[in-house]
């Protein structure tokens, strides 16, 4: 009995949204290569060609848009839980939490799938931006219509408007996160969706799969790691005391691709482009992880272990504002993207995920009462 643990190599559907050359490092939305879509494009346009299958008209566009815009506010609930909510839980069990409660009010709705799902990526900056406000004891921004998807994000984090480095950097970041074909995550949301369960159910399996450390909480570890390194020199004896320990380094190393991830390579640019803007301990942070870069791959690249999307996010994230713990959960705002698309590819022509396990137990055991045992 050959059983393919982890699914490794198993495919389960057929998919036009993202294609990965896990041997040559290249990744492609709806065919358009990542390089192009991070250089020319902006999150409302990719987020429409992952959805709907192409690039966006300018008047498909504009609908889009106009319809994402509507939809960044917060209903009253909501507010009220994230205002009375503990301040020191986890970002990612709060927007768990909030699609949770989303999905109770919105239950007798039968839109379309892509109309609710504009609804949740409308609305996940707003939970996030306003969690991380509250946490610090500061009052809650409203999203400003006026401003773009990517724009509104730090402008609620921040109170003011960003300047247009930092505007772009979180719109490629995002762009970036959008969709990556059946990882952890969009399995876990397809599961729940296979089984006719409802979007907000769907897209909470998603954020929890996501939560986890060997996934979207990567981002999130490698920054600590490279706090707890402290500093470029000790870089190196840090890298092989965690490898002698068979301890992972965090935001490497991936299950298709065995060269560098290529949304690593433009985050680089990125996380160098901000932290020397930034200075200061961001600026010390970059060069921790450039080091970490160069030990690991010397150490892990000949097994084909390289950099992911994790590595440079954790500082292109902390540069812009966000505290570590928030990572997951800003990725989650751009893969929720994927998730919404994956579904609805899958339900078109459903069938219940129901894979099986191979059972190496006895059978026939006798039944002996509790006072017997
Ligand atoms: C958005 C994302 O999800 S990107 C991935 C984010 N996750 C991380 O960065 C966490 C660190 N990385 C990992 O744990 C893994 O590389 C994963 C989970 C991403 C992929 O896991 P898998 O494809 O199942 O590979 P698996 O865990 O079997 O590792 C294969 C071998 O590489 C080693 N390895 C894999 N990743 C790493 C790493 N980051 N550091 C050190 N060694 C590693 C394993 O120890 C194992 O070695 P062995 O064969 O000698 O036992
Ligand atoms: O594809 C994967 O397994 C993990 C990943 O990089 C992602 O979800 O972005």
């Amino acid at each position: 009995m050959e059983i393919k643990k982890g699914l490794e190599d198993v495919y389960v559907k057929e998919t036009e949204i993202t294609y990965i050359d896990g041997e040559l490092g290249r990744l492609y939305y709806r065919g358009y290569s990542i390089y192009d879509l991070a250089e020319f494009s902006n999150f409302e346009e990719v987020s429409y060609l992952i959805l709907y299958g192409k690039l966006p008209n300018r008047e498909e566009l504009n609908w889009f848009q106009e319809k994402l815009r509507e939809e960044r506010y917060l209903p009253d609930f909501i507010i009220k839980f994230l205002r009375e909510v503990r301040k020191d839980a986890q970002p990612m069990d709060i927007l768990r939490t909030a699609v949770s409660l989303l999905g109770i009010e919105d239950s007798k709705n039968d839109e379309r799938t892509d109309i609710k799902g504009i609804k949740l990526i409308s609305k996940f900056p707003t939970i996030v931006a306003n969690y991380a406000r509250l946490r610090k004891g500061l009052d809650i921004i409203e999203p400003d219509p006026k401003l773009s998807h990517s724009e509104n994000f730090l402008y609620m984090l921040y109170g003011d408007r960003p300047n247009e480095i930092k505007s772009k950097a979180m719109d490629v970041t995002l762009i970036l996160h959008i969709d990556h074909e059946m990882n952890a995550s969009t399995f876990a949301s397809l599961v729940v969706a296979s089984t006719f369960s409802d979007l907000y159910s769907s897209i909470v399996a998603g954020i929890s799969a996501l939560k986890g450390p060997l996934h979207g909480g990567a981002n999130y570890e490698a920054l600590k790691m490279f706090k707890e390194i402290g500093s470029p020199e000790k870089v190196n004896d840090y890298i092989l005391n965690r490898l002698s320990n068979k301890q992972r380094i965090m935001g490497f190393g991936h299950r298709v691709y065995k060269t560098y991830d290529p949304r690593a390579r433009i985050l680089k640019q990125y996380a160098k482009l901000l932290a020397e803007k930034e200075g200061g301990e961001i600026y010390t942070l970059y060069q921790i992880a450039e080091k970490v870069e160069e030990i690991g791959i010397k150490y892990l690249g000949p097994k084909g272990i390289y950099p992911n999307v994790d590595f440079f996010s954790s500082i292109v994230f902390y540069s812009l504002g966000f505290e570590p713990d928030f990572f997951p959960a800003v990725f989650a705002s751009a893969r929720v993207v994927g998730w919404v698309a994956h579904i609805m590819e899958y339900i078109k022509d459903n069938k219940i995920i129901r894979p099986k396990a191979y059972y190496k137990g006895e059978i026939g055991k006798k039944y002996i009462p509790i006072d017997s045992r």
